[in-house]
């Protein structure tokens, strides 16, 4: 086995990467400085303070993000250690707070949070005892700064975090604060408050980690798991993943040690990706894991369930907000409108609001565009028998009656001719529908959601739609943001959309080389979701191995940009034609001769946008 690890350890100090080399009975041997500044043993950059312990009349400040998260399993109780005793803080609670440990005379400063607002930052300022203290949790941008008389204090976090600094109280110094990894020094807010000596943060003084077990200082599921899987053989190789070591997204490699004994240990070779943040298609895969840990750890809003529209896939800002939003609209019955480009996942979103409120009722999906308007009634509302020529003798239902109970989607509702729209809202005002042919009115019990790409209030304006029909179902509005606005998104659409594609086709799994993906993320996305479920299945069908490459990733600016204007032409056209049949309530004769065309380009044309009237 390898011996001289002095001067292995000098050697490994100079490279750029983290190494650390752990044996077969799971003990670090290897361990090089900038493995230890990656997680956090050492700093670069922080101030310091020497080691010591919390004591009576020390200044704690702490920030929480969710309380019992990445804090040593704090709990609210714990909290009284500074004095802060209310009861109605819980689990899960976004936290600021500063008061003095063991101290039951001085009031705590504090304010909490529960379903953190994701938009704005939550800030305390306060001079508290003499100290101009000010906390804030910058939520977008996951960072946490406590700042005392100027002096700032700050973290990063991926999911969750809790910080503190303590002042002395006997000498007013900075004498504890929390920096990057600081788990693996077991730091944490709930062991410091509960009595737990702290370490030097001098760099002359790092906490010994040679000999000590790997799981002893790493947390991380991933990462015990794959060391696992490497020290007993199964796998010799595993090439450069994602990892989070102690609340840190590292990207790493690990690679059997063995000699004629078999395996001896495993070398661990890490980088920092906070360094390779710059890189687009690098930052997207951080922002997924982010995302995913997050999610998977904590429910974003306090009532949130952690399965409410998971299958809407997407966690960038506007995504969870979006989420939050018609989960709320789940769990009403007010009617919904969901605006979005096309392709943005509108219908998707529909169902998956349906879904939340009542999987077990009926959802029909009536897309208003693809209906002729002559039959618009008749579909909706039903017919009796002998309504019309070429009705059924028995009659039918129509739509609404179908969706009684549960909740009717009416896509691209922009298109409902101007006199289906005034049937509608007579409908929507009285809850009662009438069959075309009948004067029995039938109650009715449906929840509307409606989408449209067009905007609405521009439609009111021009004479389009109905401006009190509007009013009425704008009641709960939704916005689909465009994908190419958050292409933080992108990385777990496109993971989602290949495994898909695979198991449809039953094609093995495969995977997007580097270049692709950086293609991808270049493209800015008219056709949305949709368009990229279109280009990865095509470059699924095109690559015959497990990789796919940019030269398999159909997709070009220029093309792209002149399809879609000659498909705007199209829909421009197909729109002017059914306006003309509008105007002349159905009557193709009246609307050629409105529109000056020869019977022959009229109807070639009627036929290549398929409308049947
Ligand atoms: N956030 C998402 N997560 C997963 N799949 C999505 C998402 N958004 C869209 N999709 C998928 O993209 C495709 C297009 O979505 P959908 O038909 O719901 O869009 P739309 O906005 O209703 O489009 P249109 O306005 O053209 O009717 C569907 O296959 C849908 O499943």
């Amino acid at each position: 086995m390898i011996e001289n690890f002095q001067l292995l350890q000098l050697i490994t100090d100079c490279l750029e990467d983290g190494i650390i080399f752990v044996d077969k009975d799971y003990k670090v041997k290897l361990f090089n400085q900038n493995a230890k500044r990656i997680t956090g043993i050492i700093f670069d950059k922080y101030a310091s303070h020497d080691a010591g312990k919390i004591e009576e009349g020390d200044i704690v400040i702490l920030a929480d993000s969710a309380i019992g998260e990445d804090d040593g399993c704090l709990s609210p109780k714990d909290l009284s250690l500074i004095n802060i005793k209310d009861s109605d803080i819980r689990a899960n609670d976004c936290i600021l707070g500063i008061g003095v440990y063991g101290n039951a005379e001085i009031l705590p400063v504090y304010k909490y949070l529960r379903g953190a607002n994701l938009n704005e930052d939550f800030v305390l300022e306060a001079n508290y005892l003499g100290f101009q203290i000010q906390i804030c949790i910058e939520t977008m941008k996951k960072k946490i700064h406590i700042r005392v008389n100027g002096d700032s204090y700050s973290v990063s976090f991926l999911g969750s975090f809790g910080h503190m600094v303590i002042i002395d109280g006997k000498s007013g110094v900075i004498k504890f604060f929390q920096a990057k990894g600081y788990t693996i020094r077991k730091e944490s807010i709930k062991e410091i408050l509960h009595g737990r000596k702290f370490f030097s943060k001098d760099s002359k003084e790092d906490p010994n980690v040679i000999g000590e077990k790997i799981d002893d200082l790493f947390m991380g599921d991933k990462l015990l798991q794959s060391i696992n899987s490497v020290l007993s053989g199964n796998e010799p190789f595993i090439p450069n993943d994602f990892f989070e070591i102690n609340k840190r997204l590292v990207l790493c490699s690990m690679r059997a040690i063995e000699d004629k004994q078999g395996v001896q240990g495993v070398l661990l070779n890490i980088q920092d990706v906070s360094e390779l943040e710059k890189l687009l298609d690098y930052r997207n895969q951080i922002l997924m894991e982010v995302e995913k840990s997050y999610t998977n750890r904590t429910p974003i809003y306090g009532d949130i369930s952690k399965d409410a529209f998971a299958e809407f896939i997407g966690n960038s800002h506007s995504m969870v907000q979006l989420k939050y939003l018609a989960y709320k609209a789940s769990k009403t019955k007010f009617n919904v409108i969901i605006t979005g480009e096309s392709g943005t996942g509108k219908s998707l979103l529909a169902r998956l609001i349906h879904e939340e409120y009542n999987k077990s009722s009926p959802f029909i999906e009536v897309n208003c565009n693809a209906i002729a308007p002559t039959l618009f009634e008749s579909e909706l509302f039903g017919y009796v028998g002998g309504a019309f020529t070429g009705a059924l003798s028995s009659g039918r239902s129509g739509y609404f009656e179908n969706a009684n109970g549960g909740t009717i989607f009416l896509d691209e509702i922009g298109d409902l001719p101007l006199e289906i729209q005034v049937k509608l809202l007579y409908v929507l005002q009285n809850k009662i529908i009438y069959r075309v042919g009948s004067s029995k009115p039938i109650p009715i019990d449906v929840r509307v959601i409606a989408a449209t790409n067009k905007n609405l209030e521009e439609e009111v304006m021009n004479g389009r739609f109905r401006q009190d029909l509007y009013f009425r179902i704008n009641v709960f509005p939704i916005t689909i943001p465009p994908l190419r606005e958050r292409k933080s998104d992108l990385y777990m659409l496109i993971n989602k959309i290949l495994n898909k594609i695979c198991t449809r086709y039953d094609f093995p799994q495969k995977q997007l080389s580097g270049e692709a993906l950086d293609k991808l993320l270049r493209y800015n996305w008219p056709g949305n979701v949709r368009e990229l479920e279109n280009i990865i299945e095509r470059a699924i069908t095109l690559c015959e191995t497990n990789w796919i490459y940019p030269e398999q990733i159909n997709i070009n600016d220029f093309s792209q940009a002149a399809t879609s204007m000659q498909e705007q032409m199209q829909e421009a056209e197909k729109k002017f034609l059914k306006d003309a049949l509008i105007r002349a309530n159905g009557n193709k004769a009246q609307a050629m001769k409105d529109l000056g065309m020869s019977k022959s380009v009229f109807y070639e044309k009627l036929k290549k946008h398929a409308i049947s009237n």
